[in-house]
C-alpha cells in the first residue's frame, strides 16, 4: 500500500491518491472528516484554522461507500486560496507583482530549500514545506485506520509535555474508552487536567513574547497481533518504519519507542520485559519495549512517543539574511501557529495508523478484506496453539 500527495499551502487544493488498498471496506466519510477536524484544533493554533474547514472529496475508487481496490483519489480544498489567487497563480508568471520572501525563516526549510531548488522566492519553498501537507497524511491515515478497526485494532494519540510542562506518570491513563474520550475533551489533548492548565500558560507565555514552544506526544496501538514487521532485514524492521514516518512529520525531531532514550540510562534488568506463560498463552508483566522486539510487533500496546520543535516562525523573528542584498536583516514573518503539540499529535497517530495498517497488509496479504480475515483468524489460531 502506497500513497502519494501533493498541494501548495495557500494553492486550489491538497490531493492524495491512494493505491493498494484492499476491496471491500465500507468506508466511513465522516470518521476522515473527522480526523481532519480533530487535526485542525488545540489550543495555539494560528489565524490559518478559522478560515479553513477541511473535508475530503473523494473522486475514485470507492463505489456506494464501498472500497473497490483501485486508486482512492481524496481532495482537501483550500479555502484560504480564495484570498490568495493572484499571489498563486499556477499559470501566469509575473513575478513583478509578487511581494518576494527573500528573508528566510530559521528552522524552515526556507534557505537550503531556495538553495537548493534554485528558487529567488521563498515562497516557492515554504508553500509546499508548509505542515499544511499533514492534512494529506491524516487523509490517508484515516482511511488506514478504518482498516485496522475492522479488525480489532486501535490506534489513539495524546499530548505528554509542551513547553517543558509534562503530564505526570502516574496520571497516564489507563482505561481506553476514558483516555479516549478525556483527550478528545481537552484542547491540548491531554487527559490530566492539571498538567493541561500548565501547559496552556506556557503556551500563553510564548505568544506574548512572539515566541513559540514544542512539545512531546505519544501514540498507542492496541490489538495488533504478534509478528508484523520482521527482523530479518533493516527495511522491514517496523520500530525503523514507526521510526521514519514519524520523523518525516513538519518539526519532529525525535522518536522513541517504549523506554526509548530511559532505557540508556538504566540496567537491563530494568528494562526488559520478563516472559511468562500463564492460562495458554504468553505474558509480559511491563511493556517497556513499546510493543516492539527485534522489529517486530509482540502483542504487547505499540508506544511511541515523538518530540516537536518549537514552531519555527516567530512574531519576534531571529536574524536572518536578505537573500537579494546580503544585508543582515530579521526574518519574515508569515501567519503562523504558537504551538500545534496538540495538531501533530493527530497526525502522528494517523501516520502510525498507516505503517502498521501497511504492515498488516503484507503480514496478511489479500485483496479484499475477506481474504485478509481469512488469513488473519488462521494465524491467530496458529499463534494460540505456540
Ligand atoms: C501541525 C503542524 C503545524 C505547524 N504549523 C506551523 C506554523 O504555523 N508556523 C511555522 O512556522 N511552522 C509550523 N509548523 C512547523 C513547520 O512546518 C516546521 O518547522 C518546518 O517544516 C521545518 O521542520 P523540520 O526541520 O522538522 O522539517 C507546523 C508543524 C506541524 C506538524
Ligand atoms: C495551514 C496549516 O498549517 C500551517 C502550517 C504552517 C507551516 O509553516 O508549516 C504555517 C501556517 O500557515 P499559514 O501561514 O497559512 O497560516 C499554518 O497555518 C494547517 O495545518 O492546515
Amino acid at each position: 500500500m502506497r500513497y502519494l500527495s501533493s498541494g501548495e499551502s495557500h494553492g486550489p487544493e491538497l490531493t492524495v491518491i491512494v493505491e493498494g488498498f484492499p476491496s471491500n471496506l465500507k468506508v466511513s466519510r465522516e470518521a476522515i472528516d473527522g480526523a481532519l477536524r480533530r487535526r485542525q484544533m488545540g489550543y495555539g493554533r494560528g489565524y490559518r484554522q478559522k478560515i479553513e474547514t477541511d473535508t475530503v472529496e473523494i473522486t475514485s475508487g470507492l463505489r456506494f461507500g464501498k472500497t473497490l481496490g483501485s486508486p482512492i483519489t481524496i481532495h482537501v480544498v483550500n479555502r484560504d486560496f480564495a484570498h490568495w489567487t493572484d499571489r498563486m497563480s499556477v499559470w501566469d508568471e509575473e513575478p513583478e507583482n509578487n511581494k518576494r520572501v527573500v528573508r528566510p525563516r530559521p528552522g524552515h526549510a526556507d534557505l537550503a530549500g531556495a538553495i537548493k531548488y534554485d528558487h529567488e522566492d521563498v515562497r516557492n519553498v515554504l508553500e509546499r514545506a508548509s505542515a499544511r501537507n499533514t492534512a494529506t497524511i491524516v487523509a490517508a491515515g484515516a482511511l488506514a485506520k478504518q482498516l485496522l478497526e475492522h479488525f480489532g485494532m486501535r490506534v489513539h494519540a495524546h499530548v505528554v509535555e509542551i513547553g517543558g510542562e509534562s503530564v505526570a506518570d502516574e496520571k497516564l491513563p489507563r482505561d481506553w474508552d476514558a483516555w479516549v474520550a478525556a483527550t478528545e475533551a481537552s484542547d491540548v489533548r491531554t487527559a490530566d487536567e492539571e498538567a493541561s492548565t500548565r501547559m496552556k500558560k506556557k503556551i500563553d507565555e510564548a505568544k506574548e513574547a512572539g515566541d513559540t514552544v514544542g512539545g512531546v506526544f505519544e501514540v498507542v496501538v492496541v490489538g495488533c497481533p504478534v509478528g508484523l514487521g520482521s527482523y530479518v532485514h533493516p527495511d522491514r524492521k517496523l520500530d525503523g518504519r514507526l521510526a521514519g514516518a514519524l520523523m518525516s512529520i513538519q518539526a519532529i525531531k525525535g522518536v522513541e519507542i517504549g523506554l526509548g532514550f530511559e532505557t540508556a540510562r538504566r540496567f537491563g534488568s530494568q528494562v526488559h520485559d520478563p516472559i511468562h506463560y500463564e492460562e495458554g498463552r504468553y505474558t509480559r508483566p511491563s511493556n517497556g519495549a513499546g510493543g516492539l522486539e527485534g522489529g517486530v510487533t509482540n502483542g504487547q500496546p505499540i508506544v511511541v512517543r515523538a518530540a516537536m520543535k518549537p514552531i519555527s516562525t516567530l512574531y519576534n523573528p531571529l536574524e536572518s539574511v536578505n537573500m537579494e542584498t546580503k544585508a543582515s536583516e530579521k526574518a519574515t514573518v508569515e501567519r503562523s501557529d504558537y504551538c500545534a503539540v496538540p495538531a501533530a499529535s493527530v497526525v502522528g497517530e494517523h501516520a502510525v495508523a498507516w505503517v502498521i495498517a501497511d504492515a498488516l497488509l503484507e503480514k496478511f496479504g489479500g485483496d479484499s478484506i475477506e481474504q485478509i480475515a481469512e488469513r488473519l483468524q488462521a494465524y491467530q489460531e496458529r499463534v494460540a496453539k505456540r
